[in-house]
């Protein structure tokens, strides 16, 4: 698991780290470890960093002083470092520090623009965490030329341009190949767009100590995603592993209820109790002849995917919430729900559009913020909250750290995934897991899934595949 920490909560972290030992130079510590990154990838490039071509880009803060310290490092090692200030007045120790090295400053962006194709590296210094999302145009004009030029780039702490706590991009932003990111994960480090713009992530430590008031955002990795599985035991049988309820498709939508059984029983229920359309009953009699359809105890229901107008959706959501038992809502079953007053153990799957009309909002403004608006969806309804799309993450009620699932490939995003995922989501409520853990494993699932096999592959089989990815994870994951 890796936990990324809002801005506000590093520079704190950052400063607790300074008061604990004073006498140490972060910023020095930081340009080391950047410049050894930098020289790997110089070696790796062209064989070795004696003579090599470097552009240090530099903003007007202490992401500039980190990138000029570092260049100094490496014009000390015999590289060529060239330092273009763009923004403001750049860090005055570390331009000194360059140009005692042998390093070369130039006036601005127009003194390297005609000739950037020669530069082996570029070193994104413009800003770090005290960035505001976008790039001045002129710099927005160097930045895009060094794409153009296919100039790989070392963004120092995070790519400048992007929003580092929601992880936006609302304007010109780097596009690195390589973030060397220090002390701690930034949100927009696992939240796309963003995420995207950062490359591949090499983080330094700086000894901070994380403490009770942060928020964190947990993004799992496929070895939580085993650990955490509950697989079924000697001591289980099909009620105890937990009996799933379908409500789901319609008429008009039938393959909704069947794709979300698929969902549930690939996922390993004990039982799936079918409540859909006779159409869907039909088809899923032949494909999976396991599940029933007579009335009977569950241990979690599913409501909503594919339901399309349903007139009785209010009241058959308000009957399951007097029920008591843990359920997800999805799709269709977003616009019945009761205004506030649900429960933790309900979980909610929208997607960004159908978050925006839970809040009455602009799906703009989930995008903008797609963990503020979990949090307001969750605070809101008092359910826990799975928001789905590039980044899938869950909001819990009256709390502000979030789950984040592992990523997977952009081929999901495709009509019935997310049926399917309803259907997981619901074997492990039915399994007996809190609603936050039933989510962002049931989104881990799938991913992991989807990225093992190569190109699109229809949600239905994508289904099945999950089941093995399963025996799978069950193999690799530690004895417990
Ligand atoms: N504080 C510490 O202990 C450490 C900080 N470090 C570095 O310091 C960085 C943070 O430094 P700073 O707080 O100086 O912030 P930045 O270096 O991110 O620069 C912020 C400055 O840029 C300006 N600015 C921001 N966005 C702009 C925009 N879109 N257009 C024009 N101007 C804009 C701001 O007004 C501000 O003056 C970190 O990201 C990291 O690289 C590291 O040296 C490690 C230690
Ligand atoms: N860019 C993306 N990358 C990875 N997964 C995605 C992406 N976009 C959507 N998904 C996933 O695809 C599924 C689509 O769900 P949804 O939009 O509800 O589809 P439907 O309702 O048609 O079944 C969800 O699991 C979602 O998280
Ligand atoms: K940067």
């Amino acid at each position: 698991m890796l936990t990324a920490y809002p801005v506000h909560d590093i520079r704190r972290l950052e400063e607790a780290a300074i008061a604990a030992d004073p006498r140490r130079d972060l910023m020095q510590y930081a340009a080391g470890a950047l410049a050894s990154v930098i020289a790997d990838e110089l070696v790796e490039g062209r064989g070795r960093v004696y003579g090599a071509q470097l552009l240090i880009l530099v903003g007007p803060g202490n992401n500039g002083g980190d990138a000029l310290f570092a260049g100094a490092r490496l014009a000390r090692r015999g590289a060529s470092v060239t330092a273009v200030p763009l923004v403001g007045a750049p860090h005055r120790a570390g331009m000194d520090a360059l140009v005692h090295a042998g390093g070369r400053v130039v006036g601005g962006a127009a003194d390297v623009e005609a000739d950037l194709g020669r530069y082996d590296l570029a070193v994104d210094g413009i800003f770090g965490i005290g960035g505001r999302p976008g790039l001045p145009d002129r710099v927005a004009g160097l930045v895009s030329l060094l794409d153009h030029h296919a100039v790989p780039v070392i963004a120092v702490d995070l790519p400048s341009g992007v929003d580092a706590d929601t992880g936006a991009v609302p304007g010109a932003a780097v596009r690195a190949t390589t973030t060397v990111s220090f002390g701690a994960s930034k949100p927009s480090e696992f939240i796309q767009p963003a995420r995207d713009h950062a490359g591949r992530v090499v983080r330094v430590d700086l000894g901070f100590e994380a403490d009770q008031a942060v928020t964190e955002l947990q993004q799992l990795d496929v070895d939580d995603l085993a650990a955490w599985w509950p697989y079924p035991g000697a001591k289980n049988d099909k009620y105890s592993r937990g009996v799933v309820g379908i409500d789901a498709g319609s008429t008009q939508y039938p393959g909704a209820g069947i794709l979300a059984t698929h969902g549930a029983v690939y996922a390993g229920a004990g039982m799936v109790r079918f409540h859909g359309s006779d159409e869907a009953r039909r088809v899923l009699t032949a494909d999976l002849p396991n599940v029933v359809y007579a009335d009977g105890r569950v241990q979690a229901r599913l409501y909503g995917s594919g339901w399309g107008e349903r007139e009785d959706g209010a009241e058959v959501i308000a009957k399951g919430l007097a029920d008591g038992l843990p359920a997800v809502v999805d799709a269709d079953g977003l616009r019945h729900l009761p205004d506030g007053g649900l429960e933790p153990s309900w979980l909610l799957t929208p997607h960004a559009g159908e978050l925006a009309r839970l809040l009455d909002c602009e799906r703009s403004e989930v995008e903008a913020d797609p963990v503020g608006a979990a949090h307001r969806g969750a605070d809101r309804t008092g359910a826990t909250v799975l928001l789905k799309g590039a980044t899938q993450i869950v909001a819990q009620p009256g709390r502000r750290s979030v789950l984040i699932a592992v990523p997977g490939p952009a081929w999901t995003a495709q009509a019935g995934s997310g049926d399917v995922l309803a259907g997981i989501c619901t074997t492990l409520l039915a399994a007996g897991l809190p609603a936050p853990r039933a989510a962002v494993l049931a989104a881990s699932l799938q991913a992991v899934t989807a990225a093992a096999l190569p190109g699109p592959v229809p949600p239905h089989e994508l289904a099945r595949e999950a089941a093995r990815t399963l025996g799978r994870l069950q193999q690799s994951a530690a004895p417990r």
